[in-house]
């Protein structure tokens, strides 16, 4: 297999450092790009090229065509890059700022890797993955089994909270929870009942701490922005999440692993089983995604939901729409 091209956007922050010190150790990776607006990203780089994995690593700013030289010949390019919630935020309420970010990086993507698959970090997922769309679209090169939205981080939190709630917090890793629907509280739709093993039926039949559990999954993020206390939102466990899914993918498109599924958010507007699953056309959800060469293989149905999850199914229904709209008319009717 030829050496793979990695670009990190958002380098220098939070979840960009730790992120790229573990696509750093990945060794098919062997060349490692890190792009951030501040010029600490050069240091950040020059730290991360001592560690002694393949990859040769080198940071790019703004300036000397930066974004060019880091996005050229990229195989995969993974979005950190935009502002974190503080407590009494929604992540809608990053939009006003990622949302032009987002955008300008995807015109880097169309421009100088269009090829590339793109994972997206950047909140409000829900509506930055239609933006990045929409660009790629409008330059003529949007693949939509190439485009990401990251929500590995939910499905992290639904095995390690669950492990907890049952008492059993040392076997997280044990459990495989499917997470569908969006990335930001009520569109966040653990399915529960579809846990790999069965989660124990008394979690089930105790509605109260059934409810809890799933709350505490959709809103995970604000226990992390509660407890940074205004210093930012989850980012190590974010670099762990994001680095999860990345791997996994460049296990897939890039070196023949077979019968890899991961949820992730993902265009779906041509996938008629799924819309009529959900019951809307809605163009972005997640779902259990197989990943192979091209990147998205098969998109997997959400399969039996229990009464409950139906209910909250509807719940992500009363607020994805409005995300991707939003998302969408940022690109095609931007304001004067
Ligand atoms: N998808 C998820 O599950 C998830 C989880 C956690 C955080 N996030 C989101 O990830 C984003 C980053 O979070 P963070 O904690 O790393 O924030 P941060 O502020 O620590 O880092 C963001 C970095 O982006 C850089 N940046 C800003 N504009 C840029 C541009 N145009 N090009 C390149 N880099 C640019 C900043 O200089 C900074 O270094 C936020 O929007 C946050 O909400 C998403
Ligand atoms: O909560 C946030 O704002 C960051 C992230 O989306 C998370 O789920 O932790």
């Amino acid at each position: 297999m030829p050496g793979l091209k990695v670009a990190v956007l958002g380098a220098a922050g939070g979840i960009g450092q730790p992120l790229s010190l573990l696509v750093k150790m990945n060794p098919a990776v062997t060349d490692l790009a890190l792009f951030d607006v501040v010029p600490v990203v050069r240091g950040v780089a020059a730290d991360c090229s001592h560690v002694d994995s393949p990859a040769t690593t080198a940071g790019y700013t703004k300036d000397d065509e930066g974004l060019k030289q880091a996005l050229t010949g990229a195989d995969l390019v993974i979005i950190p890059a935009g502002v974190p919630r503080k407590p009494g935020m929604t992540r809608d309420d990053l939009f006003n700022i990622n949302a032009g970010i987002v955008r300008d990086l995807a015109q880097g993507i169309a421009d100088f890797c269009p090829k590339a698959f793109v994972l997206i970090i950047s909140n409000p997922v829900n509506s930055t993955v239609p933006i990045a769309a929409e660009v790629l679209k409008a330059a003529g090169v949007f693949d939509p089994k190439r485009l990401f939205g990251v929500t590995t981080l939910d499905v992290v939190r639904s095995s390690t909270m669950s492990a907890q709630a049952i008492g059993k917090p040392n076997s997280a890793p044990e459990y495989t929870i499917p997470v569908v629907g969006g990335h930001s509280g009520v569109t966040i739709l653990p399915l529960l009942s579809q846990a790999k093993p069965a989660l124990p039926e008394s979690l089930f039949s105790d509605t109260e701490k059934l409810k809890a559990l799933i709350h505490r999954i959709q809103f995970g993020g604000d226990e992390v922005v509660e407890a940074k206390a205004g210093a930012g939102s989850a980012t190590l466990s974010m670099a762990y999440a994001g680095y999860k899914f990345a791997e996994q993918l460049i296990g897939a498109a890039f070196q023949g692993k077979k019968g890899v599924v991961a949820p992730s958010y993902v265009y779906v507007a041509e996938a008629k089983d799924i819309q009529q699953e959900i019951g809307q056309d809605l163009a972005f959800f997640s779902v259990p995604v197989e990943l192979g060469p091209n990147g998205v293989e098969k998109l997997h149905p959400l399969g039996q939901l229990s009464s409950y999850e139906k209910e909250l199914l509807q719940a992500c229904l009363g607020e994805l729409p409005g995300s991707i709209t939003k998302g969408v008319n940022f690109i095609q009717q931007p304001k004067l």
